[in-house]
């Protein structure tokens, strides 16, 4: 079986030259004839894989994609002809979760976001909604969830869309979608933007087609509309600078860009693979952690004590650093892609030891503990 798949998705070689004959492609360059007598292809989501793609393809079986969104994908158009395909749906969930968190703790420090007397909608209750909600539920901070297309078969509770944009912070995680029952493209429309209150908080890591951008430039040139922290815009890459002087924190689309959710979306790839192909029945299961590198002990020497618990969280991730940067290379070149594919290494919160845990009090122990941090160095 020859199998091609992105450089850009770590350690994919050591994953599928274990199935067949693997190779990598050059980031952005695919093209219909690279695909010739491939049998097996694996993307990420900058690689467009459409009908024209697909065109000289003439015995290709599988196409996977390293991420949770599709919608690069033309999966009529795969189904059609007779190619199975598969996402990573959740491999980042826990990376835009802990982005939302940054997001939350720049608020609280930097615009006095009390975030003991707030709730949240979380607009999307799947994978990243509900890591979210995990998230929110270890830090005490208020949320609602909607999501109309699982609410009658789930049983937690779920507001209108409406409901949720009242709340003081949203927070968006729905894929983007144009058919179907409950399409996602503008679904904040120029007439629910409207109503948004400038004290309100609007986080968008999903996909930036899901906002009406036209509308929410217009409100904010009016001096209108909420804060916002944007990681995704309409378009990309070619995103519309016009929107950033009026964006509280903006990045490249990195939220999900941790080690683990890039590792752990290339395993389920792998996963994928070995349980659907026939012939690859019976490879060996492969286990992410042996590939991550450590990370040293984080010491009560390497911190300012008392202890506090939101810049301890933007010390691990600090998501104003990024925005920084973005705006910053963006001001010089319009480099959206570049950075996103030079994005430094960020570790998941699980990735570190807190070696100074007798130090802190019951209540930080179990707040950093329900976070995903390792108390037991
Ligand atoms: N910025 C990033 O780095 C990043 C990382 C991961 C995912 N994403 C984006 O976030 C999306 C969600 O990821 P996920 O893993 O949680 O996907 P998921 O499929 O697990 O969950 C999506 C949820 O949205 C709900 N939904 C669909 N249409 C809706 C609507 N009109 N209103 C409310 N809810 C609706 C679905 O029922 C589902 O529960 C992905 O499709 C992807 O586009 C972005
Ligand atoms: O859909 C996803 O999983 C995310 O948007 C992910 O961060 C996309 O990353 P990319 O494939 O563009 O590197």
């Amino acid at each position: 079986m020859r199998i091609l798949y992105e450089d850009t998705m770590p350690h994919a070689g050591a994953y599928f030259s274990a199935l067949g004959n693997a190779s990598a492609y050059k980031w952005q360059t695919l093209s219909p004839n690279d695909l010739v007598n491939v049998d097996i292809l694996a993307v990420r989501s900058t690689t467009k894989v459409d009908r024209h793609l697909i065109a000289k393809a003439n015995q290709l079986k599988y196409v996977a994609t390293a991420t949770a969104g599709t919608n690069h994908m033309d999966t009529h158009a795969l189904t059609e002809a007779g190619i199975h395909w598969s996402s990573a749906a959740g491999c980042n969930a826990v990376a835009v979760a802990q982005y939302v968190v940054s997001a939350l703790c720049y608020a609280h420090l930097s615009h006095s976001l009390n975030l003991d007397n707030i709730t949240v909608g979380i607009v999307g209750a799947g994978h990243v909604g509900t890591a979210v909600s995990s998230m929110l539920d270890a830090l005490g901070v208020c949320y609602v969830l909607c999501d109309p297309p699982i609410a009658s078969a789930d049983s937690r509770t779920f507001v209108s869309l409406q409901e949720a944009l009242k709340c003081d912070v949203i927070t968006l995680h729905v894929p983007y979608t144009k058919e179907g029952l409950y399409p996602t493209e503008n679904l904040l429309s120029r007439e629910l933007l409207a109503k948004l209150e400038p004290r309100q908080w609007l986080i968008n890591a999903c996909r930036g087609e899901v906002i009406d951008e036209d509308a929410i430039i217009a409100l904010k040139k009016a001096g209108g509309g909420p804060n916002l922290v944007l990681d995704v815009f309409a378009n990309e890459p070619h995103i519309n600078q016009v929107l950033l002087p009026y964006v509280q924190i903006a990045t490249p689309h990195i939220a999900g860009h941790t080690l683990e959710g890039k590792v752990r979306g290339t395993q389920m790839v792998y996963d994928w693979l070995r349980n659907t192909v026939p012939s690859f029945n019976g490879a060996a299961s492969k286990n992410m952690d042996n590939m991550l590198p450590k990370v040293d002990p984080i010491t009560a020497k390497d911190l300012a004590m008392p202890f506090q618990l939101m810049p301890f969280l933007l010390r691990i991730y600090d998501i104003h650093f990024d925005h920084r940067q973005f705006v910053n290379n963006m001001a010089q070149s319009n480099a959206f892609s570049q950075m996103r594919k030079a994005y430094r290494v960020r570790r998941e919160y699980s990735a570190y030891r807190l070696a100074f845990a007798s130090e802190l009090s019951d209540d930080n122990r179990r707040v950093l503990t329900a976070l995903g941090f390792n108390l037991n160095a």
